[in-house]
């Protein structure tokens, strides 16, 4: 087009669009310390580490000495989050915790992780785990049988408790325009109050479901981290609030 020609009509034109628009149906969640509005079109669930190592009898906790014995109606309530989720078209993001099998990724002695991880404490106390707790390609490291990702569900791999840290999350979040996350996972005070942490400082706003998490540690680990997540951080709620506001009946799906 020339100076002198006539611009065209705006209805004319073929129009870049950044998508999804900041619009959509709101909902409300009910959630401590207030209700919470969410479109489910910018919101993804976050499944933190639903690992073997962290949720099944044998993994990488239950070896350190953690009590895993509580995990399975954690289990079984991610996996309604997660069914509701989906019907909602909220997209679901799992993430893996670890390493290679050499653990080049974990980090040599110049690493704090080297020194504070349990995983690798353990192997060093017992030498024939190496390469088994928290390696990729093992089944410590596979999600577990119950919480499968299907396709259109995002899996991350992740190095460090944050699942910001040395990820894709905060750009692919940022492509997909989400800007509210609602956690699920374990561990309640390791990797998932990290990841929605760092999310507070990146203005993300981070909702936990509570009963679809559990501690590592003792019981007074869950009730500070909800504790500072209620307080300072976020917002706390259950998977029944999360189910009712997207509006998902998780008994007629169960039958
Ligand atoms: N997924 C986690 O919260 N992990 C906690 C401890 C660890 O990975 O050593």
């Amino acid at each position: 087009m020339t100076l002198f020609e006539k611009p065209k009509a705006v209805e004319e034109l073929n129009v870049v669009r950044r998508e999804p628009k900041n619009s959509g149906e709101e909902t409300i969640l009910t959630a401590r310390p207030e209700a919470i509005a969410f479109t489910p079109q910018q919101t993804a669930l976050i499944v933190v580490d639903m690992q073997n190592a962290y949720a099944s009898q044998g993994g990488y906790l239950d070896l350190a000495g953690f009590d895993v014995s509580a995990t399975a109606p954690v289990i079984a309530n991610i996996k309604v989050a997660i069914a509701a989720a989906r019907a909602a078209g909220i997209k679901v993001i799992f993430f893996q915790n670890g390493w290679d099998n050499q653990y080049v990724e974990a980090g040599g002695a110049g690493s704090p992780n080297f020194h504070k991880s349990n995983a690798l404490k353990t192997m060093r106390k017992r030498p024939e785990l190496m390469g088994k707790l928290l390696a990729k390609g093992d089944w410590d490291y596979d999600l577990v049988d119950e919480l499968r990702p299907q396709p259109g569900d995002i899996v991350l791999p992740k190095p460090r408790y944050s699942g910001f840290f040395n990820t894709q999350l905060d750009s692919l979040l940022r492509s997909y325009g989400i800007h509210h996350l609602v956690f699920t996972g374990i561990a309640t005070n390791v990797c998932v109050e990290s990841t929605l942490r760092d999310g507070f400082f990146l203005e993300y706003f981070g909702v936990v479901l509570e009963d679809a998490t559990h501690q590592a540690g003792p019981e007074f680990a869950q009730k500070a981290a909800i504790y500072n997540i209620e307080t300072f951080f976020g917002w706390v709620s259950s998977v029944r609030n999360f189910c009712d506001a997207v509006g998902y009946d998780a008994k007629q799906n169960a039958a």
